[in-house]
């Protein structure tokens, strides 16, 4: 869907930010590109949507050659997010929302009737429509942002660090919704983060960059935690990637029997076979049921907790289905683990510290465009 085939941009001075980019991102899914400051990301992204023009090299969204298209229809028809939301402060939310689908021509009535469905998908209230973005929570306005972005239902999502600028349990959130967005529409998503915990999170692969620009592995989650290709990927997953591997696998195909009885610890229930405690005589112990899709992190956490060393589990109206032991959950963990490490090799390009550039250097680049893609002066019917 979207193809980098030996990219290279270099600044006018002298920078360079991507060297010698190939990688293909399959259509739908979430491709995460992390790496430390400077090292390119955002140069890559932004050269999808032609908000920075490549030095050499192709890019293909969806088979044509990115070049070849008007770049401002060509942003119009990609949907944009960055930190900050970048939301216009003297329009309402409904008519951020409305921008892409009024400038693309779709008419006031149904510019706002989509931004209206696109306003609760994101999980704001029609009231929240009509407020001015200052009168927004910062995870409120990343939720426009993401809203906006998708108004047109463009079939592709470039998102710079959106949820940088909130606080953990709110980043949370909207790495949630993102996921239950994206489990809806099924859009190709390019995400750039400094957080391996949040790439983890929301990739499908996750593509490493190292200063210079270069791209060092790109991997799905699973494979890169457990077979990086080098010491630089090992270091930047950093010492628990052990336990994000165990944070991807799911308790689902560890196996079940019932819970124990006539022991010195029995599980307690209540009226609906929901389970409550472990108890052993006049001593209680809480117990928290896992679901299927809970992860064996949080199962071994869970046995761990538990005075018989057992995980209660659950179905989706928290009714007891059996429980599984400690064993056979360090047992699956170390299979999730070698299926890990079956995958095939994935380094993509060398590293070359000869190529790399003067670092940190800002530069004003005349294909450097900085206006997200928004043109003002036609977006001014919207006002
Ligand atoms: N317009 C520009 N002129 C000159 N150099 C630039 C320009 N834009 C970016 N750079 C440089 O290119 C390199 C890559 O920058 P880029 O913003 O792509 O990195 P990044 O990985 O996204 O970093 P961060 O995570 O800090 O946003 C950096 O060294 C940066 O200073």
């Amino acid at each position: 869907m979207i193809q980098f085939e030996a990219v290279h941009k270099r600044f006018p001075n002298g920078t360079t930010a991507v060297h010698d980019l190939s990688l293909d991102m399959p259509e739908g899914g979430v491709t995460v590109f992390v790496g430390s400051s400077g090292c390119g990301k955002t140069t890559s992204l932004r050269m999808i949507n032609r908000m920075v023009e490549p030095t050499s090299g192709t890019i293909r969204v969806g088979g044509r050659d990115v070049l070849d298209q008007d770049a401002a229809e060509l942003r119009r028809s990609i949907g944009y997010v960055i930190q900050q939301a970048g939301l216009f402060p003297h329009r309402t939310v409904l008519d951020n929302i409305a921008t892409v689908p009024l400038l693309l021509g779709w008419g006031r009535k149904k510019a706002r009737a989509a931004a209206g469905d696109l306003l609760e998908r994101v999980g704001l209230s029609a009231e929240m429509g009509k407020r001015y973005p200052h009168q927004l929570s910062g995870g409120q306005q990343q939720r426009v942002g993401v809203a906006r972005a998708l108004a047109a239902d463009p079939p592709v999502l470039l998102m710079d660090e959106p949820f940088g600028a909130v606080d953990p349990v709110v980043r949370t959130q909207l790495q949630d919704e993102l996921l239950r967005l994206q489990k809806d529409l099924n859009k190709t998503i390019v995400f750039v983060t400094h957080d391996i915990d949040e790439a983890v999170r929301l990739g499908d692969r996750i593509a490493v960059f190292r200063e210079g620009g270069h791209l060092v592995q790109c991997a799905p989650p699973a494979e890169l935690l457990a077979r990086p290709v080098d010491s630089f990927v090992a270091d930047f997953l950093g010492a628990e990637r052990g336990l994000k591997l165990l944070s991807l696998s799911t308790l689902a195909d560890v196996p079940q029997g019932p819970a124990p009885e006539g022991g010195s610890w029995e599980l307690v229930l209540d009226a609906s076979r929901r389970p409550v405690a472990w108890r052993a005589g006049e001593a209680e112990t809480p117990v928290r049921a896992l679901r299927d899709g809970d992860s064996l992190l949080s199962a071994l956490n869970e046995s761990v907790a538990s005075p018989v060393g057992l995980v209660a589990r659950v179905d989706a109206e928290g009714v007891l289905t059996g429980v599984s032991s400690r064993d056979d959950i360090h047992q699956r963990a170390g299979a999730a683990h070698a299926a890990a490490l079956s995958g095939v090799p994935s380094r993509v390009s060398a590293p070359d510290p000869a190529a790399q550039s003067p670092q940190g250097l800002e530069d004003s680049d005349p294909a450097v465009d900085k206006s997200a893609g928004f043109d003002d002066a036609a977006a001014k019917d919207l006002a």
